[in-house]
């Protein structure tokens, strides 16, 4: 049998700013479906770590493979469609929707800018509102008439349009009402186990972290400070 690729593979990545080296050697793998926490203090290095995983910032060291392709090797033009693969969810529920576009035109949007828009298109909005679980009036809104929640919510619903495998989700509960927190939780783990998708789980939460993720890597200083094995990806 042949071996299993993992979803993401991450190896000796380094990004440096100046003289700063915010990430310094850095590898971890994580499988489809699987969650994998990165833990550690304010500025070691986490959200470095997810912006180049998501080649949002180009590392200035190191592979970063999707799915069997290193990303690290190619240049915008043929990373481009690999992109809507990858999505983000930031901490700020507001900061990822643009503040003057309902939540439908929002999630509509990634349909749009890949070239999916077709006579389905409302159907499969209102399809993914329901998946984030926010009922179709809110589709009408603008995001600064949502809560946290549903806002992070509108958020999630507009990357899972990109039909992403994996999402990088950066402290996405932080900036929650702790009793919205556990909501988005139970979303994430809902859609996890419907769709299929890996999470890459950036926290410093660890009573949160300990619930929800398959297996933790804790950065110190831009290092890998402890990997368990978890479980092998070659079967
Ligand atoms: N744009 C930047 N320019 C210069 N230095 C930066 C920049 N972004 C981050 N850094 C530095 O890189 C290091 C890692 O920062 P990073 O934000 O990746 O850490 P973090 O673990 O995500 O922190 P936090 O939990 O506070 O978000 C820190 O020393 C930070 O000051």
């Amino acid at each position: 049998m042949s071996p299993q690729i993992p979803l993401l593979d991450v190896r000796d990545l380094v990004v440096r700013y100046g003289d700063v080296l915010a990430v310094d050697r850095v590898s971890f793998e994580l499988a489809a479906g699987e969650t994998l926490a990165l833990i550690g203090p304010s500025g070691c290095g986490k959200s470095s770590t997810a912006a180049a995983v998501l080649q949002l910032r180009r590392p200035d060291g190191g592979e970063v493979w999707f799915d069997g392709q290193e990303l690290t090797a190619l240049d915008e033009r043929r990373l481009r469609p690999l992109r809507p693969a990858m999505q983000p969810v930031f901490q700020d529920p507001y900061g990822s929707l643009s503040p003057r576009r309902t939540v439908r035109d929002a999630v509509a949007e990634p349909l749009r800018v890949q070239g999916r828009w077709d006579a389905k298109g409302p159907a499969r909005v209102a399809e993914l509102l329901d998946l984030a679980g926010l009922a179709s009036a809110h589709g009408e809104r603008l995001p600064h008439e949502l809560s946290g929640g549903q806002c992070q919510r509108a958020g999630i619903a507009r990357a899972l349009a990109s039909e992403p495998r994996l999402l990088v989700l950066d402290e996405p509960l932080s900036a929650l009402d702790p009793s919205l927190r556990a909501g988005i939780l139970n979303l994430l783990a809902d859609l996890q186990e419907r769709l299929g998708l890996g999470y890459l789980f950036i926290s410093h939460d660890m009573a949160v972290v300990q619930h929800f993720s398959d297996r933790v890597v804790e950065m110190r200083a831009g290092r890998v400070v402890s990997a368990p094995a978890g479980r092998s990806l070659v079967t």
